[in-house]
């Protein structure tokens, strides 16, 4: 296992002299910034994109989400279905001849929702919170694009993504690229009348049955996402066991929150429901050995770019890894 920077869309010498200090040698990009002519990337950004990360001494080793107007028919099983999945599979073979080895993806048409982004924290430190009674006050995160006109049913969103998985994962196991999904986050059974799905462990495990088995699958596993289903720190246990012992864990969002739905805060590792420690030690058990993120951290006093968090929050997962060895 290994601490890797995530959650960067650019990445400049400042940055990545920031990770080498910090004993770092990998980045995951979400959503990276590169050109999107045709509703796909091409070869030559990604292979530049990972150039410009080797040459300041950091492995490109995950791409999280591409943008939602390359897959939102997609999801929605929309007129532009087909089309979208024919250039999904030029992107994924262009991530794959890169040399990048996951894409991570959601199957949220109303995407990550928050109702408070300065929700009060340990000494005073700001936090993101949602709670499902204020959802129609809107969503407090700048989404990427606007919510669906229509509202999908569970059952159409788990068609879609069957399908999803039918055309694409043939083509990543062709490419090398492993395809890691986000589970929904807020993971409530619905928003604005549209349906969320992966919203629990066995939720989970249904996606990796839909996946054959397939070694090109895998969970992008939020365990600040898990731990606010309900059951807590016992639905982080729960899905680290139904998942990493047949290695589906693709690689981990090592973050917590204080609560579970219908209301819950983002945390300080530590300050959350699970004990980082013990999960860390569960990770190690059940032979996982892929990068970890620390995701999402909380604003400290004076850290309006969250660098002092970061810091904290991967000085601390460095160390637990360390003690689970
Ligand atoms: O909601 C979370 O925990 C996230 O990490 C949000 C990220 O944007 C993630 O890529 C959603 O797929």
């Amino acid at each position: 296992m290994r601490v890797i920077l995530g959650q960067i869309s650019r990445l400049d010498e400042g940055l990545a002299a920031y990770a080498r200090q910090l004993g770092i040698t990998g980045v995951q990009f979400n959503t990276p910034d590169l050109p999107t002519a045709g509703g796909r990337w091409r070869y030559e950004d990604v292979a530049a994109l990972r150039g410009r990360c080797a040459a300041m001494g950091l492995r490109l080793e995950v791409i999280e989400n591409l943008p939602y107007g390359f897959y939102d028919d997609v999801m929605l099983g929309g007129p532009r279905r087909d089309e979208q999945l024919a250039a999904i599979a030029d992107t994924i073979r262009a991530i794959g001849r890169a040399g990048v080895p996951i894409l991570g993806y959601n199957f949220m048409p109303t995407f990550v929702w928050r109702t408070d982004l300065a929700a009060p924290s340990r000494g005073g430190a700001e936090v993101t919170a949602f709670d499902l009674a204020q959802v129609e006050a809107g969503n407090r995160i700048e989404v990427p694009h606007a919510s669906p006109s229509e509202q999908l049913s569970a059952e159409a969103l788990w068609a879609n993504h069957d399908r999803f998985l039918a055309e694409l994962l043939p083509v990543a196991e062709e490419a090398g690229v492993r395809l890691a999904l986000h589970p929904d986050d807020p993971p409530v059974a619905a928003i604005g009348g549209n349906a969320r799905i992966f919203t629990s462990p066995e939720a989970l495990a249904r996606a990796d049955a839909a996946s054959g088995g397939s070694p090109a699958w895998g969970v992008d596993l939020c365990l600040g996402t898990v731990s606010a289903m309900p059951g807590g720190a016992a639905a982080v246990e729960r899905a680290i066991d139904l998942l990493g012992p047949r290695g589906r864990i693709a690689y981990v969002h090592f973050r917590d929150v204080r609560g579970t739905v219908p209301r819950f805060e983002e945390a300080f590792i530590g300050d959350g429901n699970f004990d980082p420690a013990a999960v860390m030690r569960q990770l190690r058990r059940v032979g996982f050995d892929g990068p970890l993120l620390d995701d999402h951290v909380p604003r400290m006093i004076g850290d309006s770019g969250y660098l002092q968090a970061r810091a904290h929050a991967i000085g601390y997962l460095q160390a637990l890894i360390a003690a689970a060895a």
